[in-house]
Protein backbone atom coordinates (compact mmCIF):
# COMPACT_ATOMS: atom_id res chain seq x y z
CA UNK A 1 0.00 0.00 0.00
CA UNK A 2 2.92 2.61 0.88
CA UNK A 3 4.41 1.68 -2.38
CA UNK A 4 1.09 2.00 -4.11
CA UNK A 5 0.01 5.13 -2.49
CA UNK A 6 2.84 7.63 -2.02
CA UNK A 7 2.71 10.16 0.48
CA UNK A 8 1.18 13.87 0.39
CA UNK A 9 2.73 16.53 2.75
CA UNK A 10 -0.17 19.61 3.27
CA UNK A 11 1.12 22.82 1.89
CA UNK A 12 -0.31 24.85 4.74
CA UNK A 13 2.35 27.10 5.00
CA UNK A 14 1.37 30.10 7.39
CA UNK A 15 4.09 32.27 6.45
CA UNK A 16 3.46 32.26 2.21
CA UNK A 17 -0.18 32.36 2.62
CA UNK A 18 0.27 35.51 4.69
CA UNK A 19 2.71 36.81 2.45
CA UNK A 20 0.45 36.11 -0.59
CA UNK A 21 -2.09 37.47 0.84
CA UNK A 22 -0.40 40.93 1.51
CA UNK A 23 0.55 40.84 -2.32
CA UNK A 24 -2.69 40.23 -3.78
CA UNK A 25 -4.14 42.71 -1.49
CA UNK A 26 -1.79 45.18 -2.69
CA UNK A 27 -2.38 44.86 -6.58
CA UNK A 28 -4.25 48.12 -7.55
CA UNK A 29 -7.71 46.93 -6.88
CA UNK A 30 -10.18 47.09 -4.04
CA UNK A 31 -9.84 44.61 -1.63
CA UNK A 32 -11.10 40.92 -2.74
CA UNK A 33 -12.03 43.41 -6.22
CA UNK A 34 -10.93 40.04 -8.28
CA UNK A 35 -13.07 37.32 -6.51
CA UNK A 36 -12.52 34.30 -7.43
CA UNK A 37 -9.30 34.87 -9.46
CA UNK A 38 -8.13 35.54 -6.17
CA UNK A 39 -7.86 32.48 -4.42
CA UNK A 40 -6.82 30.84 -7.82
CA UNK A 41 -3.96 32.86 -7.41
CA UNK A 42 -3.36 31.88 -3.85
CA UNK A 43 -3.71 28.72 -4.77
CA UNK A 44 -1.29 28.56 -7.43
CA UNK A 45 1.20 30.56 -4.94
CA UNK A 46 0.69 27.95 -2.32
CA UNK A 47 1.11 24.88 -4.59
CA UNK A 48 4.67 26.39 -6.32
CA UNK A 49 6.25 27.57 -3.06
CA UNK A 50 6.30 31.22 -4.48
CA UNK A 51 4.64 34.34 -5.07
CA UNK A 52 5.15 34.57 -8.40
CA UNK A 53 3.72 30.55 -10.01
CA UNK A 54 4.30 30.10 -13.45
CA UNK A 55 2.60 27.58 -15.57
CA UNK A 56 4.86 25.20 -17.89
CA UNK A 57 4.09 22.49 -20.12
CA UNK A 58 0.43 21.77 -19.26
CA UNK A 59 -0.73 18.41 -20.01
CA UNK A 60 -3.87 17.36 -20.90
CA UNK A 61 -4.29 13.49 -20.52
CA UNK A 62 -7.24 11.34 -21.65
CA UNK A 63 -7.71 8.11 -20.11
CA UNK A 64 -10.25 6.10 -21.72
CA UNK A 65 -11.37 2.24 -20.60
CA UNK A 66 -14.54 0.27 -21.45
CA UNK A 67 -17.16 -0.88 -18.78
CA UNK A 68 -18.63 -4.66 -18.44
CA UNK A 69 -21.95 -2.89 -17.33
CA UNK A 70 -22.65 -1.40 -20.00
CA UNK A 71 -24.19 -4.35 -21.04
CA UNK A 72 -26.90 -3.83 -18.76
CA UNK A 73 -28.51 -0.85 -20.59
CA UNK A 74 -26.82 1.82 -18.49
CA UNK A 75 -25.48 4.18 -21.85
CA UNK A 76 -27.61 5.95 -24.27
CA UNK A 77 -24.39 5.39 -26.85
CA UNK A 78 -23.08 2.01 -27.46
CA UNK A 79 -19.62 0.77 -26.23
CA UNK A 80 -17.82 0.81 -29.41
CA UNK A 81 -17.96 5.00 -29.22
CA UNK A 82 -15.09 4.68 -26.86
CA UNK A 83 -12.57 2.98 -29.24
CA UNK A 84 -14.34 5.54 -32.16
CA UNK A 85 -13.55 8.28 -29.45
CA UNK A 86 -10.40 7.83 -29.21
CA UNK A 87 -9.73 7.61 -32.81
CA UNK A 88 -11.52 11.09 -32.96
CA UNK A 89 -9.29 12.65 -30.47
CA UNK A 90 -6.43 11.58 -32.11
CA UNK A 91 -7.26 12.64 -35.53
CA UNK A 92 -7.65 16.62 -33.41
CA UNK A 93 -11.61 16.43 -33.84
CA UNK A 94 -13.17 16.06 -30.86
CA UNK A 95 -14.31 18.98 -28.56
CA UNK A 96 -11.04 18.35 -26.32
CA UNK A 97 -8.54 18.24 -29.40
CA UNK A 98 -9.77 21.79 -30.88
CA UNK A 99 -9.92 22.81 -27.22
CA UNK A 100 -6.41 21.75 -26.29
CA UNK A 101 -4.88 22.82 -29.57
CA UNK A 102 -6.19 26.08 -28.65
CA UNK A 103 -4.91 26.74 -25.91
CA UNK A 104 -1.24 25.32 -26.39
CA UNK A 105 -2.15 21.68 -24.31
CA UNK A 106 0.11 18.77 -24.67
CA UNK A 107 -2.46 15.85 -25.05
CA UNK A 108 -2.30 12.57 -24.72
CA UNK A 109 -4.85 9.38 -24.86
CA UNK A 110 -4.21 6.77 -22.50
CA UNK A 111 -5.85 3.19 -23.25
CA UNK A 112 -6.07 2.49 -19.93
CA UNK A 113 -8.49 -1.06 -20.91
CA UNK A 114 -10.56 -0.18 -24.49
CA UNK A 115 -11.69 -3.33 -25.50
CA UNK A 116 -10.54 -2.49 -28.82
CA UNK A 117 -6.65 -3.04 -30.73
CA UNK A 118 -5.27 0.36 -31.71
CA UNK A 119 -2.21 0.90 -34.02
CA UNK A 120 0.25 2.63 -31.97
CA UNK A 121 0.94 6.28 -33.00
CA UNK A 122 2.35 9.74 -31.35
CA UNK A 123 0.04 11.08 -28.81
CA UNK A 124 -1.36 7.48 -28.07
CA UNK A 125 -0.24 5.35 -25.09
CA UNK A 126 -1.32 1.79 -24.86
CA UNK A 127 -1.49 1.02 -21.12
CA UNK A 128 -4.48 -1.43 -21.51
CA UNK A 129 -5.02 -3.50 -18.35
CA UNK A 130 -7.84 -5.62 -19.88
CA UNK A 131 -10.26 -5.48 -22.92
CA UNK A 132 -12.81 -3.49 -20.78
CA UNK A 133 -13.75 -4.02 -16.81
CA UNK A 134 -16.11 -6.91 -16.19
CA UNK A 135 -20.05 -6.40 -15.57
CA UNK A 136 -20.16 -5.32 -11.66
CA UNK A 137 -23.19 -6.09 -11.42
CA UNK A 138 -21.74 -9.94 -11.71
CA UNK A 139 -18.32 -9.68 -10.08
CA UNK A 140 -15.75 -6.96 -9.37
CA UNK A 141 -15.57 -4.56 -12.33
CA UNK A 142 -11.59 -5.90 -11.59
CA UNK A 143 -9.45 -7.32 -9.32
CA UNK A 144 -7.25 -5.81 -6.48
CA UNK A 145 -3.64 -6.77 -8.67
CA UNK A 146 -5.43 -5.10 -11.25
CA UNK A 147 -6.80 -2.04 -9.53
CA UNK A 148 -3.24 -1.61 -8.29
CA UNK A 149 -1.46 -2.86 -11.40
CA UNK A 150 -3.26 0.83 -12.79
CA UNK A 151 -3.26 3.00 -10.28
CA UNK A 152 0.78 2.49 -10.51
CA UNK A 153 0.48 2.89 -14.57
CA UNK A 154 -1.33 5.91 -13.99
CA UNK A 155 1.12 7.24 -11.62
CA UNK A 156 4.57 6.20 -13.72
CA UNK A 157 3.42 7.78 -16.98
CA UNK A 158 2.38 10.99 -15.21
CA UNK A 159 5.55 10.94 -14.15
CA UNK A 160 7.27 10.69 -17.43
CA UNK A 161 5.37 13.70 -18.65
CA UNK A 162 7.25 17.17 -18.46
CA UNK A 163 5.76 20.04 -17.20
CA UNK A 164 3.95 21.50 -13.69
CA UNK A 165 0.61 21.26 -14.61
CA UNK A 166 -1.78 17.75 -15.19
CA UNK A 167 -5.36 18.50 -16.65
CA UNK A 168 -7.50 15.57 -16.36
CA UNK A 169 -9.85 13.92 -19.05
CA UNK A 170 -11.27 10.99 -19.63
CA UNK A 171 -13.83 9.07 -21.87
CA UNK A 172 -15.49 5.53 -21.41
CA UNK A 173 -18.97 4.42 -22.58
CA UNK A 174 -20.67 3.29 -19.20
CA UNK A 175 -18.15 5.29 -16.82
CA UNK A 176 -21.00 7.43 -15.35
CA UNK A 177 -22.59 4.75 -13.43
CA UNK A 178 -18.87 3.70 -11.95
CA UNK A 179 -18.79 7.58 -10.68
CA UNK A 180 -22.34 6.98 -9.40
CA UNK A 181 -21.71 4.16 -7.69
CA UNK A 182 -18.25 5.58 -6.23
CA UNK A 183 -19.84 8.68 -4.78
CA UNK A 184 -23.11 5.99 -3.98
CA UNK A 185 -20.89 3.91 -1.64
CA UNK A 186 -17.77 6.39 0.06
CA UNK A 187 -20.33 9.06 0.38
CA UNK A 188 -22.76 6.81 1.85
CA UNK A 189 -25.33 8.56 -0.18
CA UNK A 190 -28.87 6.77 -1.96
CA UNK A 191 -27.91 5.98 -5.54
CA UNK A 192 -30.66 7.49 -7.29
CA UNK A 193 -28.97 11.05 -6.09
CA UNK A 194 -25.94 10.41 -7.48
CA UNK A 195 -26.81 8.92 -10.98
CA UNK A 196 -27.94 11.14 -13.90
CA UNK A 197 -28.46 11.30 -17.27
CA UNK A 198 -24.92 10.68 -18.50
CA UNK A 199 -24.73 10.57 -21.98
CA UNK A 200 -28.50 11.30 -22.16
CA UNK A 201 -30.51 8.87 -21.12
CA UNK A 202 -33.89 9.81 -21.14
CA UNK A 203 -36.54 9.46 -17.82
CA UNK A 204 -37.06 5.52 -18.12
CA UNK A 205 -33.48 4.91 -18.97
CA UNK A 206 -32.71 6.19 -15.98
CA UNK A 207 -35.19 4.94 -13.94
CA UNK A 208 -32.94 1.44 -15.45
CA UNK A 209 -30.02 2.61 -14.64
CA UNK A 210 -30.53 3.43 -11.02
CA UNK A 211 -32.36 -0.33 -10.66
CA UNK A 212 -29.60 -1.46 -11.77
CA UNK A 213 -26.83 0.25 -9.93
CA UNK A 214 -29.21 -0.27 -6.65
CA UNK A 215 -28.19 -4.13 -7.37
CA UNK A 216 -24.56 -3.40 -7.99
CA UNK A 217 -24.24 -1.68 -4.39
CA UNK A 218 -26.15 -4.60 -3.42
CA UNK A 219 -23.83 -7.29 -4.72
CA UNK A 220 -20.74 -5.45 -3.04
CA UNK A 221 -21.31 -5.04 0.13
CA UNK A 222 -18.29 -5.56 1.25
CA UNK A 223 -16.20 -2.91 -0.94
CA UNK A 224 -16.28 -0.09 1.51
CA UNK A 225 -13.08 1.87 1.37
CA UNK A 226 -11.40 3.42 -1.51
CA UNK A 227 -9.80 0.63 -3.34
CA UNK A 228 -12.01 -2.01 -2.78
CA UNK A 229 -14.98 0.49 -4.18
CA UNK A 230 -12.51 0.85 -6.93
CA UNK A 231 -12.37 -1.92 -7.73
CA UNK A 232 -15.70 -3.05 -7.40
CA UNK A 233 -17.13 -0.67 -9.15
CA UNK A 234 -14.34 0.55 -11.95
CA UNK A 235 -13.16 1.20 -14.50
CA UNK A 236 -9.77 1.43 -15.55
CA UNK A 237 -9.46 4.66 -16.64
CA UNK A 238 -10.50 5.79 -13.15
CA UNK A 239 -8.51 4.06 -11.88
CA UNK A 240 -5.33 5.06 -13.57
CA UNK A 241 -6.47 8.85 -13.27
CA UNK A 242 -6.38 8.31 -9.05
CA UNK A 243 -2.51 7.06 -10.16
CA UNK A 244 -1.96 9.82 -11.80
CA UNK A 245 -3.47 12.30 -9.41
CA UNK A 246 -1.79 11.05 -6.74
CA UNK A 247 1.75 11.23 -8.61
CA UNK A 248 0.78 14.68 -9.98
CA UNK A 249 -0.38 16.00 -6.18
CA UNK A 250 3.13 14.70 -4.79
CA UNK A 251 5.07 16.59 -7.42
CA UNK A 252 2.97 19.43 -6.39
CA UNK A 253 1.86 19.37 -10.17
CA UNK A 254 -1.67 21.87 -10.51
CA UNK A 255 -4.20 19.29 -11.19
CA UNK A 256 -7.27 20.59 -12.95
CA UNK A 257 -10.07 18.33 -12.84
CA UNK A 258 -12.73 18.19 -14.97
CA UNK A 259 -16.25 16.80 -14.26
CA UNK A 260 -17.80 13.66 -12.79
CA UNK A 261 -15.76 11.36 -13.60
CA UNK A 262 -12.55 13.04 -13.62
CA UNK A 263 -13.91 13.99 -9.71
CA UNK A 264 -14.71 10.63 -8.86
CA UNK A 265 -11.04 9.59 -9.41
CA UNK A 266 -10.10 13.03 -7.11
CA UNK A 267 -12.57 11.66 -4.56
CA UNK A 268 -11.03 8.30 -4.41
CA UNK A 269 -7.51 9.75 -3.85
CA UNK A 270 -8.50 12.41 -1.66
CA UNK A 271 -9.74 9.39 0.67
CA UNK A 272 -6.26 8.12 0.71
CA UNK A 273 -4.79 11.19 0.52
CA UNK A 274 -6.36 14.37 1.83
CA UNK A 275 -3.75 16.28 0.86
CA UNK A 276 -4.63 16.07 -3.25
CA UNK A 277 -7.30 18.34 -2.55
CA UNK A 278 -4.98 21.10 -2.25
CA UNK A 279 -3.52 20.77 -5.26
CA UNK A 280 -6.75 20.05 -7.32
CA UNK A 281 -8.48 23.55 -9.31
CA UNK A 282 -12.42 22.05 -9.97
CA UNK A 283 -12.70 23.75 -13.56
CA UNK A 284 -16.71 23.39 -13.49
CA UNK A 285 -19.37 22.11 -12.01
CA UNK A 286 -20.72 19.48 -14.62
CA UNK A 287 -24.45 18.95 -15.45
CA UNK A 288 -24.61 15.34 -14.60
CA UNK A 289 -27.04 14.77 -11.80
CA UNK A 290 -24.49 13.88 -8.64
CA UNK A 291 -21.33 15.56 -9.65
CA UNK A 292 -22.07 18.37 -6.72
CA UNK A 293 -22.88 15.90 -4.43
CA UNK A 294 -19.53 14.70 -5.27
CA UNK A 295 -17.88 17.91 -4.80
CA UNK A 296 -19.58 18.52 -1.03
CA UNK A 297 -18.32 14.45 -0.52
CA UNK A 298 -14.43 15.41 -0.71
CA UNK A 299 -14.70 17.96 2.33
CA UNK A 300 -16.47 19.50 5.44
CA UNK A 301 -18.75 22.46 4.48
CA UNK A 302 -16.54 24.60 6.23
CA UNK A 303 -13.25 23.15 5.48
CA UNK A 304 -11.04 25.52 2.87
CA UNK A 305 -10.20 22.70 0.89
CA UNK A 306 -14.42 22.31 -0.04
CA UNK A 307 -13.45 22.10 -3.97
CA UNK A 308 -15.10 25.65 -5.56
CA UNK A 309 -15.47 24.86 -9.74
CA UNK A 310 -14.23 27.80 -11.70
CA UNK A 311 -17.03 27.59 -14.13
CA UNK A 312 -20.76 26.55 -14.61
CA UNK A 313 -21.23 26.17 -18.11
CA UNK A 314 -23.94 23.65 -18.30
CA UNK A 315 -21.13 21.18 -19.63
CA UNK A 316 -22.10 17.45 -19.37
CA UNK A 317 -19.05 15.88 -21.97
CA UNK A 318 -16.38 15.09 -20.31
CA UNK A 319 -12.99 14.59 -22.77
CA UNK A 320 -11.19 16.80 -20.63
CA UNK A 321 -13.16 19.83 -22.22
CA UNK A 322 -14.32 21.50 -19.25
CA UNK A 323 -10.56 21.68 -17.76
CA UNK A 324 -9.30 23.11 -20.82
CA UNK A 325 -12.14 25.39 -20.97
CA UNK A 326 -10.92 26.89 -17.61
CA UNK A 327 -7.26 27.11 -18.34
CA UNK A 328 -7.05 29.86 -19.52
CA UNK A 329 -8.37 31.14 -15.57
CA UNK A 330 -5.12 29.70 -14.51
CA UNK A 331 -2.90 31.63 -17.03
CA UNK A 332 -4.50 34.74 -16.24
CA UNK A 333 -4.31 34.27 -12.51
CA UNK A 334 -0.30 33.78 -13.17
CA UNK A 335 -0.24 37.02 -15.47
CA UNK A 336 -2.19 39.01 -12.48
CA UNK A 337 0.30 38.08 -9.87
CA UNK A 338 3.27 38.57 -11.67
CA UNK A 339 2.14 41.76 -13.70
CA UNK A 340 -0.49 43.34 -12.08
CA UNK A 341 1.25 46.85 -10.31
CA UNK A 342 0.78 47.45 -6.65
CA UNK A 343 -0.46 50.11 -4.56
CA UNK A 344 3.13 51.54 -3.93
CA UNK A 345 4.70 50.70 -7.55
CA UNK A 346 1.44 52.52 -9.31
CA UNK A 347 1.29 55.41 -6.87
CA UNK A 348 -2.25 54.99 -6.47
CA UNK A 349 -3.74 55.88 -3.19
CA UNK A 350 -5.07 52.97 -1.03
CA UNK A 351 -8.22 53.05 0.95
CA UNK A 352 -8.90 56.14 2.86
O1 LIG B 1 -17.66 14.72 -17.12
C1 LIG B 1 -18.89 14.76 -16.99
O2 LIG B 1 -19.42 15.49 -16.15
C2 LIG B 1 -19.71 13.88 -17.89
C3 LIG B 1 -21.09 13.84 -17.75
C4 LIG B 1 -21.82 13.03 -18.60
C5 LIG B 1 -21.17 12.24 -19.56
N1 LIG B 1 -19.83 12.28 -19.68
C6 LIG B 1 -19.14 11.44 -20.70
O3 LIG B 1 -20.05 10.49 -21.22
C7 LIG B 1 -19.53 9.17 -21.13
C8 LIG B 1 -20.22 8.40 -20.04
O4 LIG B 1 -21.61 8.52 -20.08
P1 LIG B 1 -22.49 7.19 -19.92
O5 LIG B 1 -23.89 7.66 -20.13
O6 LIG B 1 -22.03 6.26 -21.01
O7 LIG B 1 -22.21 6.67 -18.57
C9 LIG B 1 -18.06 9.31 -20.86
O8 LIG B 1 -17.33 9.20 -22.04
C10 LIG B 1 -17.92 10.67 -20.22
O9 LIG B 1 -16.75 11.32 -20.66
C11 LIG B 1 -19.10 13.09 -18.87
C1 LIG C 1 -20.20 11.14 -29.11
C2 LIG C 1 -19.70 11.09 -27.68
C3 LIG C 1 -18.57 11.83 -27.32
C4 LIG C 1 -18.11 11.76 -25.99
N1 LIG C 1 -17.09 12.34 -25.35
C5 LIG C 1 -17.08 11.94 -24.09
N2 LIG C 1 -18.08 11.11 -23.91
C6 LIG C 1 -18.75 10.96 -25.05
C7 LIG C 1 -19.88 10.22 -25.41
C8 LIG C 1 -20.35 10.28 -26.73
C9 LIG C 1 -21.57 9.49 -27.10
Amino acid sequence: MHDLIPHISSLQDATLKAELQQCIDGKTKPLGALGRLETLMMQLGLIQGTLRPQLREPQMMVFAGDHGLAAQGVSAYPSDVTWQMVENFLAGGAAVSVLARQHGLEMTVVDAGVAHDFAPRAGLVIAKIACGTQDASEQAAMSMDQCATAIAAGRKLLGQRPGNALLLGEMGIGNTSSAALLLARLADLPVADCAGRGTGLDDAGLTHKISVLEKVLQRHPEAREALPALAAFGGFEIAMMVGAVLQAAQENRVIVVDGFISSSAVLVASRLRPAVLERCVFAHQSEERGHALMLQAMAPAESALRPQPLLNLGLRLGEGSGAALAWPLLESACRVMAEMASFASAGVSEKA
